[in-house]
């Protein structure tokens, strides 16, 4: 094996079983540190592969500040600790790990953590070449079209928006001699459209890019830093105010990228409303695009019309044409924007995808637009709801039987993974999966060919994986009831979809969606209209089986809707259940208690009926195989709500 490890811990003993653990299963050990500034020294004179990191280290320096000096090296690392505080763990999840293992371990936890971590590592890393070389690609392309400066103002978003994503993003190029000067700025308004920002005055600069970044004629250097905090409200220790341009955007993060070279000065301003939006990747990634972007910019074609001139043109020009890329999804807030961005990125890799989020909140709708933009858009997508598949009948569910396998086998049975040949395996509520079976999944995912059961012939598979849960699975993992293996197998690339309460900016979108095509499955020509009194409700409500819920009662409300107008809505069961949901401070519930209260409300208002019209899954907007398997899982039985 060709890797050379580092153990950066502060504890000889522990480091010690390390490494002999590590070279019996063939690793090479080449160091181990104490400290932070130990393991800099050591990180440079063996140059490791990979770093096996504590988090509390000697003379209290912490091993989550080591991360930069590894990200920027390409070094990847997991971590080893005996630390569960979970505002410890908040801070080691946010350096983005390879993983996570907690003390004391099994050496077996540790060998499959750390085969893993390196698969992971290695298809980030081509992911990343795939993304610099997408990136130069297509600024290469458009530096060399014959457009007019407008024309290439429109297209420079698109160039960036999936590789770095903005809500805000500004320019300003400056020749060496300052005779020539361009600078604008673009900010999203859906998801192919930008409204163009009129050049930048040179008070507008000063609120936009930090002045130290701002010295022309000093050396030739490139620099790219990341900036997190608010730009609406006043700054504070923790939250500086950042120089991110007009404050009504409310961005909440910002990268600047700074190139200065014999021809000019070249400043970016990134800016996203997620706290989270950039990491060592993005700076990266610009960082090894360098000569392309400044090029890129400094051959903009000089603006020949007046100003605001051109930049109106150019915003016509964006408005004129919003594209939809993506089937069934509908919206435009930034919270969904950042996931069909993820979309778009990841669907042409071959990389698994687990997309995390609420029931009902579209993570379905995510899966199949991976698929759609993949190369396997014309071989199958096949669906497996894992919460409905019995322990006993999963192998055969997911690779078929022959005829007379096992008694009831009485034709032979082609199963999902053969059927989707070629093409994507969408496994739903993947955290319902028992045990028994994770390790069969686990089984075929790692060595991609199975067997039927009641055959010898193996069957080799070329599928791509989705995986979708609406559980938090690092605390499966955590509590036993996932396996660890098979969560970093399929935690590769982490799509979290949010809660419909949390972009509720796309709530009148949906809401007259949702009208649209139920008018149209219900042949009615006439669409009624949704009055301001009606959206209010709608936009108050929480919402807690998310779009699925919305959906439904759209779909009931036109039923009993005969009028041109839809004056009021009648929200499920409770009419204000922010209320009742989230209790007052001081009386704080867990989550799972507010769920089982929140179940049995339902359940007691349609006197215990399950599935079907007025049921309690179609009020909480779930299938119900989730329901019941939820109820299990909070403990609800019959005599909790029935004849109440
Ligand atoms: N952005 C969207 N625009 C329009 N319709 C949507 C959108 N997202 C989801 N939907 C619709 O909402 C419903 C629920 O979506 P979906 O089944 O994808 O949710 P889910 O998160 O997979 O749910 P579950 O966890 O219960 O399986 C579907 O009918 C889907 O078409």
């Amino acid at each position: 094996m060709n890797e050379k490890l580092l153990i950066v811990e502060d504890e000889f003993i522990v480091a010690n079983d390390l490494t002999i653990i590590l070279e019996n299963a063939g690793y090479q050990v080449c160091g181990t540190a104490d400290t932070v500034e130990s393991a800099k020294a050591a990180v440079d004179r063996f140059r490791p592969t990979w770093v096996i990191l504590d988090i509390f280290l000697q003379d209290d320096s912490m091993g989550t500040d080591l991360t930069p000096y590894l990200q920027e090296r390409g070094i990847g690392y997991i971590y080893l600790s005996a630390n569960t505080n979970q505002s410890i763990l908040e801070v080691a999840k946010a350096t983005q790990p390879y993983g996570f293992l907690v003390k004391p371990f099994r050496e077996k936890d540790l060998l499959i953590m750390l085969d893993i971590a390196r698969s992971k590592h290695e298809s980030s890393l081509q992911f990343a070449a795939q993304r610099e070389t997408l990136l130069q690609q297509q600024m290469r392309s458009l530096s060399e079209e014959a457009l007019s400066y407008e024309h290439k103002l429109q297209k420079i978003p698109a160039v960036f928006q999936s590789l770095i994503p903005f809500d805000y993003l500004a320019f300003r190029y400056e020749s060496t001699d300052s005779s020539m000067i361009k600078s604008g700025a673009f900010y999203r308004v859906g998801f192919n459209e930008y409204s163009v920002i009129a050049p930048l005055d040179e008070q507008g600069l000063d609120d936009i890019f930090f002045p130290e970044t701002g010295q022309v004629n000093s050396i030739e250097h490139t620099s790219a830093k990341i900036f997190q905090g608010r730009t609406c409200n006043e700054p504070t220790d923790q939250q500086p105010l950042l120089k991110t341009g007009p404050r009504q955007y409310e961005l909440n993060a910002s990268l600047q990228f700074l190139s200065i070279t014999r021809e000019g000065l070249l400043q970016l301003n990134f800016c996203n409303k997620n706290l989270d939006a950039f990491d060592q990747s993005h700076i990266n990634l610009l960082c090894k695009t360098r000569h392309t972007v400044f090029k890129l910019f400094s051959l903009l074609p000089g603006p020949t019309e007046t100003a605001g001139k051109i930049f109106r043109k150019a915003s016509r020009l964006q408005s004129a044409k919003p594209v939809s890329k993506f089937e069934g999804i509908y919206g435009k807030s930034a919270a969904l924007l950042h996931v069909l961005d993820n979309i778009e990125l990841v669907a042409p890799t071959p990389v698994s995808v687990l997309i995390l989020g609420e029931s009902g909140t579209g993570k379905e709708s995510v899966a199949r637009n991976i698929h759609l933009l993949s190369q396997r858009r014309y071989a199958p997508f096949i669906t497996v709801n894992c919460a409905a598949l019995p322990a006993d009948l999963i192998e055969s569910e997911l690779f078929g039987h022959e005829k007379g396998a096992f008694t009831g086998a009485v034709e032979k049975r082609i199963g999902k993974f053969e059927m989707a040949q070629e093409g994507t395996v969408f496994l739903d509520e993947i955290g319902e999966m028992p045990l028994e079976s994770q390790v069969k999944l686990l089984r075929v995912l790692q060595e991609k060919q199975f067997e039927r059961v009641g055959s010898g012939k193996t069957i080799k598979v070329d599928v791509r994986i989705v995986a979708a849960t609406n559980r938090n699975l690092e605390k499966e993992v955590a509590e036993g009831r996932f396996r660890l293996d098979l969560f970093y197998r399929l935690n590769v690339y982490p799509i979290q979809v949010p809660p419909l309460r949390e972009r509720k900016e796309d709530i009148p979108l949906l809401a007259q969606h949702f009208l649209v095509l139920s008018a149209a499955n219900m042949e009615r020509a006439e669409v009624p209209e949704l009055t301001a009194t009606a959206l209010n409700q709608l936009t108050d409500y929480h919402w807690p089986g998310n779009i699925r819920e919305l959906e439904h009662l759209m779909q009931r409300t036109l039923i009993k809707t005969k009028a041109a107008l839809i004056g009021q809505v009648e929200l499920p069961v409770l009419s204000n259940p922010r209320s009742q949901v989230y209790p007052a401070a001081g009386s704080r519930k867990t989550l799972e208690q507010i769920e089982t209260e929140h179940i049995l409300t339902v359940l007691r208002s349609c006197s215990g009926k399950l599935t079907g019209m007025g049921g309690a899954a179609e009020i909480l907007g779930l299938p119900p195989s989730t329901l019941t398997s939820r109820m299990k899982k909070l403990g609800i039985k019959k005599e909790l709500y029935h004849g109440i």
